[in-house]
């Protein structure tokens, strides 16, 4: 028996990237001979063995028949005599269809090297279109890779286009789904993945309700992008520069979804859009599953995004009422991230890229302030019960009018207007 590092592992040993795991194949062996050495058998549709000292997976050189509908409709076979050729073959891209022996002598039969010189991503061969999952790997290896330059194939394009109108990603199970979705939300250019969906028509089969925010405008003096689709993708490209926690990056996808619901007739203006947010945003988390951490802090980032806009408009009061509402004194750590989605909802618009938002500053600070407030200060003066709570609210709102006598003229005027900080900005 012949064994070969295979998979991501070369792709990224290439690229001279650290990423996926260590996965083997083996030629010419059976599941007795793997069992016999000390592997571990795992998985039930076809057998992966793990290796007794080093953890490793090394599955059997198979091959793969497309029966019927669906990502688990595959026959697979795994006879002593499949090749390492056949093997390779039925994998998705070029680059990930290569082997190493133990020489380190690299197994190219399918032009991987040269694509990943190119910075192609590019599908095998036809049998591709078997595997739906496929759509949204490709999709997410795109928003991976798409820092080094690299691009998917036409002809790779028309396949996911083709498995796409085939209805047959209706067939993938949720989970599978959020698997890809929270990888690609892992990437450097997270939008990349969405946007790529969206060329093929898979957005509106997978992500609906982010679909829908395409076509539908908004003030061009507030969103010169006019968009709320390309706004989206702008503000998810911004957030992942600020932060690469997939959590925010996910509240950030969804904090417009409530503009794709506005009546039209009130179009571009969207006075209501983030209470008609939460609905879709149920919704879209039930359908795929979505965890219960990502759906809490994308909840508050839709319902409340706008408050940021004119934050001093209700005073000191409606300030710490806000962090009230956002459960600020016993989940401090979804202030920051509520902050960076409302900066980046700002900067993710066009022309707006480089304009200070020092908002997020002052917010932080303030919050900073209210934590200093201590429910220990107003038992040792004897009080019981909600009072303790009504001191500590009028406490944290004298030190916020305090904070707000020094803040710049300019940045309360800002918030008293339709949105900030318009101070240097022309129409
Ligand atoms: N639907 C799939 C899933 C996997 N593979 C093949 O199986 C290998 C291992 O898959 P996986 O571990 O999911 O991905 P990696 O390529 O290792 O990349 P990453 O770890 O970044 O997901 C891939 O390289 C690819 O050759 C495939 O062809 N089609």
């Amino acid at each position: 028996m012949q064994e070969y590092l295979v998979g991501g592992a070369i792709r990224d040993q290439l690229l001279k990237i650290d990423g996926a795991d260590r996965d083997h194949v083996v030629v010419g062996s059976t599941p007795q001979e793997m069992l016999d050495l000390g592997f571990t058998q795992v998985g039930n549709d076809f057998p992966v063995f793990i290796h007794p000292k080093t953890g490793e997976e090394y599955a059997l050189a198979r091959t793969e028949k497309k029966q019927g509908h669906g990502y688990t409709g595959f026959v697979c076979s795994f006879d002593k005599d499949v090749t390492l050729e056949e093997d390779l073959q039925r994998r998705d891209l070029t680059i990930n269809a290569m082997a190493m022996d133990k020489n380190g002598k690299i197994i190219d039969p399918y032009g991987g090297q040269n694509d990943l010189n190119n910075r192609i991503l590019r599908h095998v061969s036809p049998s591709f279109i078997e595997d739906p999952l496929r759509v949204l790997r490709v999709a997410r290896f795109a928003a991976k890779l798409h820092y080094l330059g690299f691009y998917i194939a036409d002809e790779t394009i028309s396949l996911m286009k083709e498995i796409t109108e085939s209805g047959e990603l209706s067939s993938l199970t949720p989970e599978r789904i959020w698997i890809e979705t929270q990888k690609a939300l892992n990437t450097s250019d997270p939008q990349i993945f969405f946007i790529i969906l969206r060329k093929i028509g898979a957005l509106k089969i997978i992500f609906p309700e982010v679909d829908a925010l395409f076509g539908v405008p908004g003030p061009k003096r507030w969103h010169p992008e006019i968009d709320s689709g390309i706004h989206t993708f702008m503000t998810l490209r911004r957030i992942s520069l600020e932060t690469s926690d997939p959590k925010t990056r996910f509240a950030m996808l969804c904090h417009d979804l409530g503009k794709a619901l506005t009546p039209k007739n009130e179009w571009p203006h969207h006075h209501n859009h983030c209470a008609l947010g939460v609905e879709p945003l149920k919704q879209l988390c039930k359908r795929l599953k979505v965890p219960k951490d990502y759906e809490e802090l994308a909840y508050i980032v839709v319902f409340h995004h706008s408050y940021m806009h004119h934050l001093y408009r209700n005073g000191a009061e409606g300030i710490v009422n806000l962090l009230d509402e956002l459960d600020a004194w016993r989940r401090p750590q979804r202030i920051k991230p509520f902050v960076q989605c409302c900066k980046c909802d700002f900067l993710g618009r066009k022309g707006f890229e480089n304009r200070p938002f020092p908002r997020a500053d002052y917010f932080l600070a303030i919050f900073s302030l209210c934590l200093s407030v201590k429910a220990g200060e107003f038992i040792s003066q004897g009080c019981t019960g909600k009072d303790i709570g009504i001191k500590m609210h009028e406490k944290r709102v004298a030190l916020v009018k305090e904070f707000m006598k020094m803040l710049p003229q300019g940045e309360i005027d800002d918030s008293l207007n339709e949105m900030p900080p318009i101070s240097e900005f022309k129409d």
